[in-house]
């Protein structure tokens, strides 16, 4: 595990500098003690440049995820072809990037659950998903399937829109004895996705998904969703509350997405609402930043130090240097709050936004799994006196993922090529204030 950022003293995680005495006493055992899993329709992202008359023909809307089928996939992909319009191939899935950019941050394992051609040519597409997923993300439980993994064609618009048409092959065909209880038992999170429940009647991606969940409760595991798109939480606003409510602990989502989740557009009071339902929310705000919310302890909060910022909610980061608690395991549960504006005002040109979300979200989860580590290398560390959520404080971990999003926007894949660099690793005030 590579911590997410070396912290001046009091805050300092000693990785590099291990005390012998705790070596002795909790020997590091890095491949029992700290992954995290996720459920993926597994798919490549095949990125085009595209008139908004091609959209159209193919019965395609702008700005949507859409399922297609296999006869309209087959003539989409023929003229791309043949009009020489591809640009980009890269392994995708909102999950599989995730986990592979936690991976990356981490250094550490992640674990991938979905599906896998059986017979995997050199050069096809199952190849190229397998060569573009670091080696940390164990790829030992996906399911064999006789047939295609899916496909993500990724139009680029006229005006810089993506429209994502999406040709399923077998991705849906994960089945509820394929996901292991042990693997999600001993996970910090369990990473889903909204658009696994998109599925035609009878694939058993659904239940394979619920079965995921239930070992997630059982064992105390934190569930993650992430909400893909506005048009698949459009759909049914009050499945997805409930959803959420009854299963999900964190939410990962950008602005539009929570829009349509809570019907606010401000992503502070959409944040809010969100608490309703869960202990933890990421809302990324694009050219505004980002937004966390959550719940600490009234005991132990903790005051910024950084000025009060206006808002729907006044001053609403008062309390931001706390760290995150699950509402279960807070005795007077207290709301906090943190915004963060892009990091150095965003790169000076955007290679890319696919994927700038699920960069912020990796980089939650490695600061969440940074603190199991920590819990069960130090346990009796002050930091474990109360059952904490997070490593950092909110104002913390929302650098952190601020960081990680403008990395993803300044390449061209969601995939991050490699960590951050170590100079930043820091992340001090000095730093970020150049
Ligand atoms: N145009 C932009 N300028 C500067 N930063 C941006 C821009 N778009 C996105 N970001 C950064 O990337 C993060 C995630 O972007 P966003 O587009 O909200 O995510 P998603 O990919 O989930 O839609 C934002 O919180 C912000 O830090
Ligand atoms: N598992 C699925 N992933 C999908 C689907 N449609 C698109 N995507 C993936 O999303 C990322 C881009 O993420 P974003 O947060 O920037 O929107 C891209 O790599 C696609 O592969 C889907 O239906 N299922």
């Amino acid at each position: 595990m590579k911590f997410p950022g070396k912290r001046k003293s009091k805050h300092y995680f000693p990785v590099s500098a291990r005390d012998p005495l705790l070596q002795v006493a909790q020997p590091e055992n890095e491949a029992a003690n700290s992954w995290i899993v996720g459920i993926d329709q597994i798919l490549v992202d095949i990125e085009a440049k595209v008139d908004d008359d091609f959209v159209r023909r193919y019965g395609l809307s702008v700005g949507h995820s859409l399922v297609i089928e296999d006869d309209v996939a087959q003539a989409l992909y023929e003229e791309l072809m043949a009009e020489n319009l591809i640009t980009h191939q890269f392994a995708g899935g909102t999950i599989g990037n995730t986990l592979h950019n936690y991976s990356v941050l981490a250094d550490d394992r992640s674990v991938l659950l979905g599906v896998m051609c059986n017979n995997i040519q050199i050069g096809s597409y199952a190849y190229r998903y397998l060569c573009h997923t670091s080696s940390r993300t164990d790829l030992n439980y996906l399911q064999g399937v006789d047939g295609a993994i899916g496909r993500c064609f990724t139009l680029i618009g006229e005006h810089g829109e993506r429209t994502f048409a999406i040709s399923p092959g077998m991705m849906n065909q994960l089945r509820a004895e394929s996901v292991p209880e042990e693997v999600i038992a001993g996970a910090s999170a369990l990473v889903l996705t909204s658009y696994l429940v998109r599925c035609k009647p009878g694939e058993p991606m659904p239940e394979a998904t619920m079965q995921a969940i239930h070992y997630a409760k059982k064992h105390n595991v934190p569930v993650v969703l992430t909400l893909g798109t506005k048009y698949v939480i459009a759909d049914n606003p009050q499945f997805w509350r409930d959803f959420m409510r009854d299963h999900v602990s964190i939410v990962a989502m950008n602005e539009d997405e929570a829009f349509e989740l809570t019907g606010e557009s401000d992503p502070l009071k959409a944040s809010n609402i969100a608490l309703d339902w869960v202990d933890l929310v990421l809302c990324t705000a694009g050219p505004n930043g980002l937004y966390m919310a959550g719940f600490t302890e009234e005991e132990g909060k903790r005051t910024t130090r950084h000025p009060l910022l206006p808002g729907a909610i006044p001053e609403f980061n008062q309390y931001e240097f706390s760290r995150a608690m699950r509402h279960q395991d807070c005795t007077v549960p207290l709301r906090i709050f943190s915004h963060i504006a892009p990091y150095m005002g965003g790169p000076e040109k955007i290679m890319n936004t696919n994927g700038a979300g699920d960069g912020a979200l990796a980089a939650l989860l490695h600061d969440i799994t940074a603190n199991n580590f920590h819990r069960s290398n130090v346990p009796n560390s002050s930091k474990h006196a109360r059952s904490y959520l997070t490593y950092s404080s909110l104002a913390q971990v929302c650098k952190y993922a601020n960081r990680v999003s403008y990395q993803v926007l300044n390449q061209h894949s969601p995939r991050l090529s490699r960590g951050l660099p170590e100079r930043e690793d820091s992340l001090e005030e000095s730093y970020w204030e150049r």
